[in-house]
């Protein structure tokens, strides 16, 4: 690795909300030949540009020496309601592909959460955790990540004290993941001390709105821009999405701009007819600028923000075809 360290952590905090902490990433980097990043996804129907969001960072991570497993979460799914343990297998088979679209190296390494969160030395960490965690505090790291707000079900505390665990099985030094996920880390920062393991560094990217301006891009609210989006559909999708005039906040199409193309590009090409202005380039600063100014118009932005997201996707929808 030829990048020395400043340049690394500089590389692994881009377009990040928070890292936890970056001495200890430094460390990390200092000590460890070949680190462990992880994430865990929760197998989905679509993987969508949310989910591209923390891909992208996986590259980052990888680009800066980070040995990188995707854990796909079957149990974690079934567990939140997801449907049968069956249903769940094909899916991950198939987010499987999209990962590896998104230009993740051949030396990522993919896991089935039930290959081994069923054996007996990871239920015996198991109890040992459920033991030093108050119920409470199971229930609070879960707030942003269970579907089943009505009637919760003993499923829902059982859920975070294994995303704690398979972190030690997965020997991680940085868990990765949206900012949703910024409880169970923390949980997991205190408690795996407690049982004789090291906490890892933990890290979160932004959450992403949906198309409709709801809370949250989801596979299972149809708010979504999913990778393999064929072009007209991922312009019809933008066109139609809540972008409204001079407001950023909760803005998904601002957002993809903030958290996916210019992170990647450094800058966005915007083209406009003459008569609008004509074409210019933007850094964040000048986005940000721009659009809370009016001078910037949704719809020039819907057109650029399509265009990117179309070039970004190409590769991985070629290889999913
Ligand atoms: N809209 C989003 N914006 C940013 N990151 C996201 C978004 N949706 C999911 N992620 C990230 O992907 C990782 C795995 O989430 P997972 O796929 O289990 O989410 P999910 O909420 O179940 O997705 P979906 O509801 O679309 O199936 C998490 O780290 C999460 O933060
Ligand atoms: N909790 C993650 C999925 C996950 C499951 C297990 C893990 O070890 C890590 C992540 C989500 O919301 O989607």
């Amino acid at each position: 690795m030829g990048v020395n360290i400043e340049e690394r952590i500089k590389i692994a905090k881009k377009g990040t909300i928070e890292v936890i902490t970056e001495e200890e990433l430094r460390e990390t980097l200092q000590k460890k030949k070949e680190p462990v990043a992880y994430i865990g996804y929760e197998p989905s129907g679509k993987i969508h540009v949310g989910h591209a969001i923390t891909v992208m960072k996986l590259l980052d991570l990888q680009r800066i020496g980070f040995k990188v497993k995707v854990l796909l979460a079957d149990y974690h799914a079934h567990l939140n309601g997801k449907g049968s343990m069956e249903k769940i297998e094909e899916m991950a088979e198939y987010n499987k592909r999209c990962f590896k679209a998104l230009g993740l190296s051949d030396d990522t390494e993919f896991i089935l959460g039930s290959t081994f969160q069923t054996t007996g030395e990871y239920t015996h960490k198991l109890y040992e955790l459920s033991l030093i965690t108050t119920l409470a505090r199971a229930k609070r790291s879960m707030a942003q990540i269970t579907r089943e707000a009505e009637n919760p079900k003993v499923a829902e505390v059982i859920y975070p004290l294994m995303q704690v665990i398979d972190m030690i099985f997965l020997g991680v030094d940085l868990a990765l993941g949206g900012m949703e996920q910024r409880k169970i880390h923390m949980l997991a920062r205190e408690n795996l001390p407690r049982l004789g393991y090291n906490a890892p560094v933990c890290m979160h990217t932004p959450l992403l709105h949906g198309t409709d301006g709801g809370e949250k891009m989801s596979s299972s609210k149809g708010n979504f821009i999913a990778i393999d989006d064929p072009p007209e559909v991922i312009r019809e999708k933008v066109e139609k999405s809540y972008c409204p005039m001079k407001e950023i906040k909760g803005n998904p199409i601002i957002e993809m701009a903030e958290y996916l193309i210019l992170p990647r590009y450094g800058k966005m090409l915007i083209k406009r007819p003459e008569k609008f202005g004509g074409d210019f380039e933007l850094d964040r600063e000048g986005l940000i600028r721009e659009y809370l100014s009016g001078r910037l118009h949704p719809l020039d932005l819907k057109n650029a923000v399509s265009e990117y997201l179309i070039k970004i996707f190409e590769p991985a929808r070629a290889y999913l075809e």
